[in-house]
C-alpha cells in the first residue's frame, strides 16, 4: 500500500473544512500566534509611550510599523516561529524571538530589551486567548447562532396559529401551535445569548508568579498595578488583578458553560425537528441531485439535523471537558491548560458546524398542515382534560352537582380514542350551565389551543 501524505485527523480540518474556516482566523496556532505578537508590540508601545525605564516614545510612523507585526501576520511569520520554535521548545519565547527580529529589521535595536520586559509567558498567553476567544465569540459564532435564531423566530410567527397535537412522554396530550413550541426554543436560546454576549474576558498582567516582582525591583516607583490594569483595559479586557502565575481561567469555564447549555438547548431541537419530520408534520425539500439512501431511492433523511446532533455532542463533551479542567492548576501554575486550550477552537468548530446544519435543515422544510390537522382530528379525547376542567369549575359556581368529574373524565376516554361524536353525545347530557354547555360542543382539539397564538407575542 502506498503511504498518504500527512492527513488531517480532525474533520474540522477535513470534509467540514467549509463550514468552520472563519474560526481559523482566530483560534487556530496561528491567530493565537498573532495575538501574542499584537500583546507583545502593544507592550513595547505601552511602555515608550509612558517612557518606562528610560525610554522614549516612538514616533507615529514607528509605532505603525511595529503595529504592522501583527496587523499584516502571514505565512512568513508562521514559518519562522516553528522553526523557531523548534529549537526553542518554548512557544512564547519564539515569539519573543519574532518581535526582536523585526525590531532588528526596523531599525529599533533600541528598545530591543523591552522586549517581553517583567513578563512571564502567561502574561501573554492569558492576554492573547482573551483576544481571540472574544473575537471568535462576537465575530463568529454568537452571529451565527443569530442566525438560527432568525431562522427559528421567522418560523415561531408564521406557525404561530397552526394547531398542532401536543406529545407529552409521546402520548396525545392537550394541543398546542407549532409556532408557540419553537417559540419556546428561541425564548431559550435568546437568553443564553444574552448571558454569553455579558460574558466577562479577564486579564491577568502581573509576572511570574503575579506578585509585579521583577516589575517593581526594575522600578520601584512605578505604580504597577494602576500600569497594569490600564494596558489590559486598553486591549479591551477586563482586568484580573488577583491570580497566581496563571490567569484563573473562570471566565473561560463561565464562557464554556454557556456554549455548552446552547448546544444541548439546541440539541433537543434537532432531535425534535427530526421527530416531527419522522411522524410527517414537516416535509422535508429534496436537495437537487441529493441522494436519501444508497438502496432505498424514494427517501430523504434528515442528515443536516442528525449530523447537528452529533456535533452538539462533541462540542459539548469539549467544552465541559475544558471548563473542567481549566478551573485547576496545581500550586502557582502547572501546564496542563496550555495544552488542553489548544483544543477550544475544536469545541467551537464543532458547535458552530451544527448551527451551520441546523440553518440549513430549516431552510429545508415545510410544515405539513394536513398532517397536522388530520392528526388533531383523530384525537378527540384530548378534550378530556378541558370537559372536566369545566365540570368542575360549573360545580364550583354551583350550576351543576356533578360528582368526581375527573373519574367521570376518566372512565370514559383513559387509553381510548374517542371521535367527535361520542364526545358530543357525552357533552350534551352533561347536567350544566348552557353557555359552559355550548362553549364545549364548539371547542375541537384544533381549537383547545388556550393562549398559545397569543404567547408568541412574549418572543424577544
Ligand atoms: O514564562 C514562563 O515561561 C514561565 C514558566 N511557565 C510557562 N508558562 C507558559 N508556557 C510555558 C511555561 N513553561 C513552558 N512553557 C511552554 O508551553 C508550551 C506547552 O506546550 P503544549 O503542551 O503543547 O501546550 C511549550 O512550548 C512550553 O515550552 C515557568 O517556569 O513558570
Amino acid at each position: 500500500m502506498t503511504e498518504f501524505p500527512a492527513q488531517p485527523l480532525s474533520p474540522l480540518d477535513g470534509r467540514y473544512r467549509p463550514a468552520v474556516t472563519a474560526l481559523g482566523e482566530y483560534l487556530s496556532e496561528a491567530g493565537l500566534n498573532r495575538a501574542r505578537v499584537q500583546v507583545e508590540v502593544e507592550w513595547l508601545v505601552y511602555l515608550t509611550e509612558h517612557s518606562m525605564f528610560g525610554s522614549s516614545p516612538l514616533t507615529p510612523a514607528e509605532i505603525e510599523q511595529l503595529r504592522a507585526l501583527y496587523l499584516d501576520f502571514g505565512q512568513a511569520d508562521i514559518d519562522w516561529l516553528a522553526e523557531k520554535e523548534a529549537v526553542t521548545r518554548h512557544d512564547v519565547k519564539a515569539v519573543e524571538y519574532l518581535v526582536r527580529h523585526r525590531l532588528s529589521e526596523l531599525g529599533l535595536d533600541r528598545i530591543a530589551e523591552l522586549t517581553h520586559i517583567a513578563c512571564t509567558s502567561e502574561d501573554i498567553n492569558n492576554l492573547s486567548y482573551a483576544l481571540t476567544v472574544s473575537q471568535a465569540v462576537r465575530a463568529i459564532w454568537l452571529p451565527k447562532l443569530r442566525l438560527v435564531l432568525d431562522s427559528l423566530r421567522t418560523k415561531a410567527v408564521d406557525f404561530r396559529a397552526v394547531p398542532m397535537l401536543a406529545r407529552t412522554h409521546g402520548q396525545p396530550a392537550t394541543p398546542t401551535t407549532m409556532g408557540r413550541e419553537l417559540a419556546v426554543t428561541v425564548y431559550r436560546l435568546e437568553r443564553i445569548a444574552l448571558q454569553i454576549e455579558a460574558n466577562e474576558y479577564l486579564g491577568k498582567f502581573s509576572g511570574a508568579t503575579g506578585t509585579f516582582a521583577a516589575h517593581v525591583v526594575a522600578d520601584p516607583d512605578a505604580d504597577w498595578p494602576a500600569i497594569s490594569r490600564e494596558f489590559v483595559e486598553g486591549l479591551g479586557l477586563d482586568w484580573n488583578p488577583l491570580t497566581t502565575q496563571i490567569e484563573s481561567h473562570d471566565w473561560q469555564a463561565e464562557l464554556y458553560g454557556k456554549i455548552s447549555h446552547a448546544n444541548r438547548v439546541l440539541h433537543n431541537l434537532a432531535t425534535d425537528m427530526w421527530t416531527y419530520i419522522s411522524i410527517g408534520y414537516f416535509r422535508q425539500i429534496p436537495v437537487a441531485g441529493a441522494t436519501g439512501s444508497s438502496t432505498m431511492p424514494h427517501k430523504v433523511n434528515p442528515i443536516r439535523f442528525e449530523n447537528a446532533e452529533a456535533n452538539l455532542e462533541l462540542s459539548s463533551a469539549i467544552l465541559d471537558s475544558l471548563a473542567a479542567t481549566l478551573v485547576t492548576s496545581r500550586l502557582q501554575r502547572d501546564l496542563t491548560d496550555s495544552s488542553a486550550q489548544r483544543n477550544i477552537g475544536v469545541g467551537f468548530g464543532h458547535s458552530l458546524l451544527a448551527l451551520d446544519n441546523i440553518l440549513g435543515g430549516l431552510g429545508q422544510i415545510d410544515l405539513a398542515e394536513d398532517v397536522l390537522a388530520a392528526d388533531l382530528d383523530h384525537n378527540w379525547e384530548v378534550l378530556a382534560e378541558a370537559i372536566q376542567t369545566v365540570i368542575r369549575a360549573e360545580v364550583t359556581a354551583g350550576r351543576s352537582s356533578i360528582e368526581d368529574p375527573y373519574a367521570l373524565l376518566k372512565e370514559l376516554t383513559r387509553g381510548k380514542r374517542l371521535g367527535q361524536a361520542e364526545l358530543v353525545e357525552f357533552v350534551s347530557k352533561l347536567d350544566i350551565g348552557d353557555a359552559a354547555k355550548q362553549r364545549l360542543l364548539e371547542l375541537t382539539p384544533a381549537t383547545y389551543l388556550g393562549l398559545s397564538d397569543d404567547l408568541v407575542d412574549y418572543l424577544p
